[in-house]
């Protein structure tokens, strides 16, 4: 049994031996854990025993996994507990479940939950291997090598969208089944998930593709110059209108209109546009001369369609003309299976693009990237994988290229204490000649050492003010709690 173990540093491919999957046993049952991790080590996998849930979320916290095997029935985190645990911080992490006590519906509900198997007691060291094998099988596949992912890129790319998630799966399948008709379609989801994307590629696989894919922002224009660009005006129609204009629709004929942000479109082009739908005709602004057009129409928003129309700024009869089909596109911390695939796409398109010998990207930047919730969606992850690119050094995206949002601070990095003049404080931190805080005595000590120094200092120079101290430590109060916790620094320290 390894208490920790080290961190492997690249995304090179792994050889398929089981030294190379770090298994976590989660069992309060201690004798119970100590004998599977015993038939597991036998066979050469390095295993890790939590003997409660909150320790085994904690270890999940703290290490990198890529079995977790959770006893279901424990006090305080049960085993469904640890399994989201896992599924939401371990990157390509599979979940073994083992119960006594197994019903079918527990046991349907952690494989709802993204469980990989589900193993009863009592279980014999075949069994066990065996499932941990299979489970093994599936995280080598799913490696994050650089040759793994772009064959994900291949096959799993469609029209330039990158996903290996099933719910991303569950989309595309969706895609290819509206995309030859010509129905309206309404693609829903937070900014950056990729709407214009899709709707891209359902243009490209519909009918329509040799003809053009015109896409406008409804958020960007004001009504009268919305208008314009929509339905094309005539010469002389507004005082700058020196010459003719087509608008988007006409430009459009034959191929896909793309509406994007459709939920900012002011009222009066609202109407404007739902007659256009009704007759199939549009009349360029300062003429009468109705045009025939043949275009399909896709919009996006990014707004709640029904709440704008409750509060009367949306039309409900427009509303249901463009939402024929709806497709949601899911944020991508719904999606997480996608993030490290999309990461190292982006890693090699911009390292093309800038001309840089970018060739990999530190395992413990997969999983600070794995963990994020990204509220910027994919274009957040596009323009962080970028800039990361354009100023890395040495070849390998690493930990200390990461932005202050992506850095855990908890686990990653120790904020400096804004020091007090020595006399401000009498309990301010020992200050040594060069006005450092006493750093030159944590040279050489552990980095837990030295963030429970850190953390004990600032605590004293607060007067034990805990909110205080995790504003000057630019960490969360709970992280700072757990500290506290962790380090055991209650009271004076
Ligand atoms: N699955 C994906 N694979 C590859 N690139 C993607 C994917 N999803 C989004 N992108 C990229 O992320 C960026 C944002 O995507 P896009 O503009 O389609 O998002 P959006 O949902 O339309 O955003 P907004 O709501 O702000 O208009 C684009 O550069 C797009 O190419």
């Amino acid at each position: 049994m390894t208490g920790d173990h080290p961190k492997s540093d690249s995304t090179e491919i792994a050889p398929m031996n089981h030294g190379a999957f770090r298994i976590l046993i989660v069992d309060n049952d201690k004798a119970h854990a100590l004998t599977m991790c015993e038939s597991l080590e036998r066979v050469g996998y390095p295993c890790t025993i939590a003997t409660s849930g909150p320790e085994g979320v904690e270890r999940i916290e703290r290490d990198d996994f890529e079995i977790v095997i959770t006893d279901l029935v424990m006090n305080e985190v049960d085993g469904i507990g640890v399994l989201q645990k896992a599924k939401s911080n371990l990157p390509g992490c599979e979940v073994i479940v083992v119960t006594g006590h197994g019903t079918i519906s527990i046991a349907v509900e952690a494989m709802q939950q993204g469980a990989f198997n589900f193993l009863e007691k009592p279980l014999t060291p075949d069994k066990l291997r065996a499932a941990v094998s299979r489970a093994a099988e599936t995280v080598q596949l799913r490696q994050t090598n650089t040759d793994l992912l772009q064959r994900l890129d291949e096959r799993f790319g469609y029209e330039g969208l990158i996903f290996a998630d099933a719910r991303m799966g569950h989309v595309i399948d969706r895609l290819k089944r509206i995309s030859p008709t010509d129905a309206s379609i309404l693609i829903q989801g937070e900014t950056g998930v990729g709407k214009e994307l899709v709707a891209q590629a359902i243009h490209q696989n519909s009918p329509r593709k040799n003809k053009p894919f015109v896409p406008l922002n409804c958020a960007e224009l004001s009504e009268h110059l919305l208008e314009s660009e929509l339905f094309g005006h005539a010469k002389g129609a507004y005082t700058d209108a020196a010459t003719e204009r087509v608008g988007r629709f006409e430009y459009a004929n034959g191929g896909t209109l793309f509406l994007d942000e459709v939920g900012d479109m002011p009222m009066a082009t609202q109407v404007k546009l739902l007659r256009v739908l009704e007759s199939g005709e549009i009349t360029r602004v300062g003429e009468n001369k109705p045009i025939k057009i043949n275009v399909r129409l896709l919009s996006a928003t990014n707004c709640n369609l029904e709440e704008a129309i409750s509060r009367g700024a949306f039309r409900s009869d427009l509303y249901y003309r463009l939402r024929i089909v709806t497709v949601v596109v899911p944020p991508l911390r719904e999606r997480r299976d996608d993030i490290i695939p999309l990461m190292d796409h982006f890693r090699r398109h911009f390292a093309k693009r800038h001309g840089k010998a970018v060739k990999g990207i530190d395992k413990a930047v997969v999983k600070r990237f794995y963990q994020f919730d990204w509220p910027g969606n994919v274009r957040q992850l596009r323009n962080l994988v970028e800039s990361m690119v354009v100023l890395d050094l040495d070849g390998v995206l690493g930990i200390d290229d990461l932005p202050e949002e992506l850095m855990d601070e908890a686990d990653y990095v120790i904020h400096p204490v804004a020091l007090p003049p020595p006399s401000s404080s009498s309990a301010s931190l020992a200050i040594d000649a060069d006005g450092k805080a006493g750093l030159l005595d944590l040279v050489g000590q552990p980095m837990n050492e030295v963030e429970k120094r850190f953390i004990s200092e600032t605590l004293k120079f607060t007067n034990q003010n805990r909110e205080e101290a995790a504003k000057m430590l630019q960490i969360g109060e709970r992280t700072l709690y757990r500290k506290i916790k962790e380090y055991n620094l209650r009271g004076d320290n």
